[in-house]
């Protein structure tokens, strides 16, 4: 489903540049949980950002689905975004103006529904995540804890193949992260949505299958795949 080859990511400095990401090449099949793990500052983020679409890199390729991000236009890499892949963020990102419902419902007027398909959506949405009473409050009046339940309804709206999570439980208290954890895991296993979190959590790669380290930039050795 994910295969990045040779890809480095640097931001210029100076005269010269500064690499954040060396010469990563991996495979991520479809039906994995996978955590990415690694000192503050490695580059974890990034990574999961040119996973994500939310950046490019400098040199190598990103095949997704077996399509060649780089090569696909603005208008297709934009509905790959928006259509195969949901994005969870630390700090939930939600827009503080809209209810729970409007949040939830935002993914899909992008995606052109029409309006009693949102509807039975978020509907469905809702309730899976207990959240119907809550429908018409705004991020403000919730519990970390249920902004994070909304972010991830929000990233799951549009049916995506794949959930990029950066770091879902690093705001939380444990109770509220092991829920999250837990919700995550059940939509790897039930639903069979890929999963690729940043954490810093031992406990919560535990929830994975797999865990991909980064060091300054560079894989890992457990993680480089030889090249044949
Ligand atoms: N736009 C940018 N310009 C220059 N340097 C950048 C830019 N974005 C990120 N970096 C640098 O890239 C490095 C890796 O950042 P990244 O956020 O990917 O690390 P991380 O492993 O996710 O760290 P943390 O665990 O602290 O969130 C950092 O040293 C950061 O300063």
């Amino acid at each position: 489903m994910i295969q990045l080859n040779n890809v480095s990511k640097y931001y210029p400095a100076g005269f010269g540049r500064v690499y954040v990401l060396r010469n990563i090449s991996l495979e991520i099949a479809q039906g994995e949980f996978v955590s990415i793990m690694g000192p503050s500052g490695s580059g974890k983020s990034t990574l999961l950002h040119i996973l994500g679409l939310l950046e490019e890199p400098s040199e190598g390729e990103y095949l997704l689905d077996d399509q060649p991000v780089q090569k696909l236009s603005e208008k297709k890499r934009t509905e790959l975004h928006r259509t195969q892949i949901g994005f969870v963020f630390q700090a939930y990102h939600l827009i503080d103006e809209l209810t729970v419902y409007e949040n939830i419902e935002t993914p899909l007027l992008y995606k052109g529904l029409s309006g009693s398909e949102r509807k039975s959506r978020v509907a469905e949405l809702l309730d899976r995540f207990n959240i119907v009473a809550r429908k018409d409050l705004f991020p403000s009046q919730l519990s970390g804890g249920q902004q994070q339940l909304v972010g991830i309804a929000r990233a799951l709206a549009t049916e995506p193949g794949v959930i990029f999570a950066d770091e879902p439980t690093g705001n939380l208290h444990s109770d509220q992260a092991r829920d999250i954890m837990e919700l995550f895991r059940e939509l790897n296993q039930k639903d069979g949505v890929t999963i690729v979190q940043v954490t810093h959590s031992e406990v919560n790669a535990e929830y994975g299958s797999r865990v991909i380290r980064l060091k300054d930039g560079w894989l890992e050795p457990s993680d480089v795949k030889l090249v044949q």
